[in-house]
């Protein structure tokens, strides 16, 4: 069975997400608040409030692999054609770890068609959430490097843990890889192009304080504060009329999204051949290790 659609069968019994109606929260959310369940990500939607807050729960570190990004994807097209929902708040399910990026086990000893799937669905997923017409807000309770900064990029707006040990920034330079142009437009279009340049080429990973002064994020609460304070600056995006939010959205969104749209295919291409080199995929094995040993 393909991946999206053995993905399609795994999300749960019952839930809207399968297009049933959701059972109300056990606990947590308002009146009326309903709870979806998929194997790598909750959804908490709040239909009073139009808002779902869906939160990612991969562990051990909510890294982006092919099933996650063909998981989310999918939580984030059944949100798109409810009407009750008008915004989402992206968060993990437990604090510590936003994500922590795309999965590197993806990316390391595969076949260059494992790597085409794998780059197109982090494309998809990209374009799902750039071009989305919700108010998309992140609710950033843990570490966020790499592609976990990016999918945060992609929101509206960003709250961020005040704790000095959740960073984040786009740190792939210090992989021995490099971000690609749509990554580098994201935060271009965030933080400016000097302080890109700056970020991408020392693949700095921000402190809260740092990363505000940056621009990286909007706010720094403290770390219990994180998701109310997300769905209370959602009321404010939610309070915009949503036509004339999403018509200022895509005007101010549009050339980014062009670019990949036009060059998809050749970006495919370019991610296949430089990640199959030797040379990559033994910088990478050696991070990889690196990060296992501390363990063992
Ligand atoms: C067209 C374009 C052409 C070319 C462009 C070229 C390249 C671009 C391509 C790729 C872009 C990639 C972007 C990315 O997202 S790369 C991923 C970057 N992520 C990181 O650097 C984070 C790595 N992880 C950590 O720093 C830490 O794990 C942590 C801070 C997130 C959490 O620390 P903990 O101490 O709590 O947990 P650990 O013990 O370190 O980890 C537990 C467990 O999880 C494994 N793991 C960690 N991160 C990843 C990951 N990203 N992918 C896969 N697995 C991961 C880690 O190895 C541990 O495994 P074991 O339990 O020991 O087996």
């Amino acid at each position: 069975m393909a991946l999206v659609a053995r993905v399609r069968a795994l999300l749960l019994p019952g839930s809207r997400l399968r297009g049933a109606t959701l059972g109300r929260a056990a606990n947590g959310g308002g009146a009326g608040a309903r709870r979806a369940l998929s194997h790598r990500v909750l959804v908490e939607a709040d239909p009073a409030a139009g808002v779902a807050v869906v939160k990612f729960r991969n562990p051990p570190v909510n890294s982006l692999s092919l099933e996650m990004l063909t998981e989310l994807g999918i939580c984030l097209e059944k949100l798109e054609n409810d009407k009750t929902v008008r915004g989402i708040v992206l968060t993990a399910d437990r604090p510590g770890i936003f994500s922590a990026g795309l999965d590197l086990t993806e990316m390391c000893g595969r076949n260059p068609a494992h790597y085409a799937e794998f780059w197109k669905a982090v494309q998809e997923l990209w374009l799902r959430l750039y071009q989305s017409n919700m108010a998309l807000g992140a609710a950033i309770n843990g570490t966020c490097p790499a592609g976990g900064c990016l999918l945060s990029l992609t929101c509206d707006y960003r709250i961020l843990a005040d704790n000095p040990k959740y960073t984040i920034g786009l740190n792939e330079t210090q992989l021995g890889i490099f971000a690609p142009f749509w990554f580098k437009d994201t935060m271009v279009n965030t933080i400016g192009h000097r302080a890109t340049e700056r970020a991408l080429q020392l693949g700095l990973l921000f402190t809260p304080a740092e990363a505000l002064q940056v621009g990286l994020v909007d706010q720094v609460v403290p770390e219990d504060q994180v998701q109310s304070t997300a769905l209370s600056v959602m009321s404010q995006w939610l309070a915009i009329p949503d036509h004339a939010r999403q018509l200022t959205k895509t005007m101010m969104r549009k050339a980014t999204v062009d670019q990949l749209l036009k060059h998809r295919e050749a970006d495919i291409q370019n991610f296949v051949s430089f990640i199959s080199r030797d040379s990559i995929q033994k910088v990478l094995q050696v991070y990889l290790q690196k990060l296992r040993k501390k363990n063992h």
